[in-house]
């Protein structure tokens, strides 16, 4: 798996690839990585699978509940803390998840990392899974604060695509999802072969136009 997510001028960027897999063999290629709490809050996945799905669907149904009960959506902030206090609650017990958080609430962009080993930070710049090295060598060529939205944009995408061709465990599709004040915004879903045509024909256009 290949997940990012990174804060800008312009909200918070989620990037992510598709596969599933068991050993070396690809369990599916269609799984989503980046699930919709709320209008305002989307969570990135990696790890154990059946344990990011299961406690994915968990923290929907508190935030809900944190809606009912309190009459104003849910900050990323607390999310994020309901997210690490069941982590450890489980320490030790065998979960596996690496997530992130982002969102928009009073305090404007949010972006939290948790996983089950405790850890829960805010932060700018997130990559997360067996890919995120090949992610962190595109994106920290090219991040800064204000980039365009479209570049932006394409940053995250040409991540997860560097990371789907290089990491045996990240590929399928690549979905790029944007945050801003008024919500979420789904960007892009590319096969990552389609995105691999794509970057080659451009390189080969560079070269001949070098010549
Ligand atoms: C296909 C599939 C599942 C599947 O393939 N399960 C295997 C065993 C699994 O958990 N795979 C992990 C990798 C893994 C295997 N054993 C482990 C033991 C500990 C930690 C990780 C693993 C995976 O694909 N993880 C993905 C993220 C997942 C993908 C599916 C959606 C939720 C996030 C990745 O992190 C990359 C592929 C790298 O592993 C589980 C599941 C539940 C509901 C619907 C479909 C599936």
């Amino acid at each position: 798996t290949t997940t990012l997510g990174f804060k800008y001028k312009g909200g918070v960027i989620l990037a992510v690839d598709s596969r599933a897999t068991g050993g070396q063999y690809i369990g599916s290629q269609t799984m989503k990585k980046i699930v919709e709490i709320n209008q305002f809050l989307l969570g990135t996945l990696a790890g154990g699978a059946a344990d990011c799905v299961y406690w994915d669907r968990v923290l929907s149904k508190e935030c809900r509940l944190h809606e009912l009960r309190n009459k104003e959506r849910i900050s990323v902030a607390a999310a994020s803390k309901i997210m690490a206090n069941i982590a450890h609650e489980y320490k030790g017990m065998g979960l596996s998840m690496g997530m992130m958080l982002a969102g928009y609430d009073k305090r404007g962009p949010g972006l939290y990392y948790v996983d089950s080993e405790g850890s829960r930070t805010p932060g700018n710049l997130f990559s997360v899974g067996s890919g995120s090295l090949f992610a962190y060598g595109v994106l920290d060529s090219g991040y800064h604060w204000d980039l365009e939205d479209d570049v932006a944009q394409e940053l995250g995408r040409r991540a997860i695509y560097h990371a789907t061709f290089r990491d045996a465990y990240s590929g399928g599709i690549i979905r790029v999802y944007h945050m801003t004040p008024t919500g979420w915004i789904k960007i892009s879903e590319t096969d990552c072969m389609e995105l691999h045509y794509k970057y080659e024909e451009q390189k080969a256009q560079a070269a001949a136009a070098a010549q």
